[in-house]
């Protein structure tokens, strides 16, 4: 990247429109300021996306791979059930990544931070010897008492999970080449849903006026998410196979396979949780009335951290697989 002019480059890829008159300092001093709701949280979380581990140049565009990279960090904002408002970007460049190819990774981020109405209020942009790093800050807010943790689950709550599972997993083994599909459609859905995750911004706020709700998005796999819950809450959780939301179009592959990307795969982006019983009734009912999807996959009891999976009338303990930086056992 011999021709890259990092202040020219921050002066392309600077906003042109603040959405939020909250905003004191945009980018252009050493950092951002700005007002927050009187007696408001603020929920601050960062993301590091990395070429070759993320995502492949081989397989995704620039603007697939902005799009995702802010995606994945809006998704835990969802999983606190909080308001996206900022996000920072910090950006450490290879000499094989052209300007315009960067340009488009910010374009792929502002198409999804115009839909959640955030602002991009600043960053970092470095050189780097091989592989493009982009490390992606979001910020966001929520009233005092409707924090969605981990630590929130009792036992006798409902299991859910927002969405179709699996897809995304499936979609990275298409584009891998590792499994291949004959129908076209199917492809192209499972695919899209590994480039195109939807953060569960607008279920999270549904979610945060209940009383209590624990809530974890699934970017490791269903089966580590709960692990983190019930470690998290000190209970047991149990789920049904059968109960869980699987696409018609992931239906239509090999079962060994969809168990596999379904519990283990990751890169959902959905947002797993537990609530009250009575709460999870009023639940089913928004959810009909503004058009989400939202399922009910298992219980939590009193007992240790563990949980456990129901296939066929068979009980097995589940295992805290799933994806793992430094543990590839899949
Ligand atoms: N290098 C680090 N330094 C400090 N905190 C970290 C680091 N890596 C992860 N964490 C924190 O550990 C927790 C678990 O991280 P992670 O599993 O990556 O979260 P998530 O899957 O929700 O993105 C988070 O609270 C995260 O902020
Ligand atoms: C080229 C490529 N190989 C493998 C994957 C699969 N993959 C990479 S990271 C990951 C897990 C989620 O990422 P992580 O950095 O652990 O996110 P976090 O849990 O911190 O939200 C998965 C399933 C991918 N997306 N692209
Ligand atoms: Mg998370
Ligand atoms: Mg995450
Ligand atoms: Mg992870």
């Amino acid at each position: 990247m011999s021709l890259f002019d990092e202040f020219s480059f921050i002066h392309k890829i600077k906003p042109t429109k603040i959405l939020h008159s909250e905003l004191i300092t945009p980018i252009g001093d050493d950092a951002s300021v700005y007002k927050v709701l009187d007696g408001a949280r603020q929920v601050v979380c960062v993301d590091t996306m990395v070429e070759g581990v993320h995502f492949l140049k081989e397989f995704s565009t620039p603007e697939e791979i902005g799009y995702k990279g802010l995606a994945v960090n809006i998704s835990d904002l969802a999983a606190m059930a909080s308001i996206p408002k900022y996000y920072l970007i910090s950006i450490a460049i290879p000499p094989h990544w052209k300007e315009e190819e960067i340009i488009g990774i910010y374009q792929g981020m502002a198409k999804l931070a115009k839909t959640y109405m955030m602002d991009l209020i600043g960053g970092d942009t470095v050189s780097t010897g091989d592989k493009l790093v982009i490390t992606v800050t979001v910020i966001g807010e929520i009233e005092k008492d409707h924090i969605g943790l981990r630590s929130n689950a009792m036992p006798g709550d409902v299991v859910f999970v927002t969405g179709t599972l699996g897809d995304s997993a499936a979609g990275l083994d298409l584009l891998l080449k590792k499994v291949s599909v004959r129908d076209p459609n199917i492809s192209h859905f499972l695919i899209n849903r590994h480039k195109y995750p939807s953060p569960r911004v607008k279920e999270g706020r549904y979610l945060s006026k209940m009383e209590r709700v624990a809530l974890n998005d699934i970017s490791d796999g269903l089966a580590s998410e709960l692990h983190e819950i019930a470690e998290a809450s000190q209970v047991s959780i149990k789920i049904e196979f059968r109960d869980i939301p699987k696409s018609k179009e992931i239906l239509t592959l090999r079962e060994d396979l969809i168990e596999k990307w379904v519990l283990f795969g990751g890169e959902d982006f959905e947002l797993v949780g537990t609530a009250s019983v009575d709460s999870w009734s009023f639940i089913k009912k928004i959810a009909k009335e503004n058009d989400f999807q939202i399922s009910k996959i298992g219980i939590v009891e009193k007992g240790p951290a563990e949980v456990w999976l129901q296939r066929d009338k068979v009980e097995q303990k589940l295992k805290k697989s799933g994806y793992n930086h430094f543990k590839q056992d899949r």
